[in-house]
């Protein structure tokens, strides 16, 4: 049997709005966006090496929030599993530290303004889903 690895996606939101980066590396994903995160290692919950991808890229202190549901295959032998974020208090703004070199904060309106990776569309549609959830819910409370 193949062995699956799980890359973690971060849908770090902040004010109703969810974070893209864009790729600087390898050159065939350079220039696309994606969620930010990276590979889980061996004995690492996925949760941890979302906080720790996103110190290392962003430089941010993150914390995940809850799992979007749903698994996207990747190039084999790499899997996308995606967890909504958010910033802890205190934490530093996001900056492109690490295999990335911009970074957009989009509103849900904003979303498909971004050449995201293919392979990260489903994902991103799922997470936007929720997006508009939580902006409805808010709506209801002044
Ligand atoms: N982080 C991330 N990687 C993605 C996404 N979509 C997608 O196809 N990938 C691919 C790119 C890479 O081939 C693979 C792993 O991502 P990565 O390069 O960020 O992982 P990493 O930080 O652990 O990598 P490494 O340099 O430490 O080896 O998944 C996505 O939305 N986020």
């Amino acid at each position: 049997m193949t062995e699956r690895i799980v890359v973690v996606g971060a849908a770090l939101l902040d004010g109703g709005r969810l974070l893209a980066a864009r790729r600087s590396a390898p050159p065939e994903l350079a220039g696309r966006w994606e969620l930010p995160g990276g590979k889980v290692e061996p004995g690492e919950t996925p949760e941890a090496a979302l906080v720790r991808e996103l110190r290392e890229e962003l430089g941010v202190e993150a914390e995940a929030v809850e799992r979007v549901p749903g698994r996207w295959p990747l190039r084999p032998p790499y899997v996308l599993y995606v967890w909504t974020a958010r910033l802890r208090a205190g934490s530093s703004a996001p900056k492109p530290l690490q295999d990335h070199d911009e970074l957009r904060w989009l509103t849900p309106a904003e979303i498909w303004d971004v050449d995201w990776l293919e392979q990260d569309v489903p994902a991103v549609r799922e997470t936007l889903a929720r997006l508009d959830a939580e902006a409805d819910a808010g709506a209801d409370t002044i």
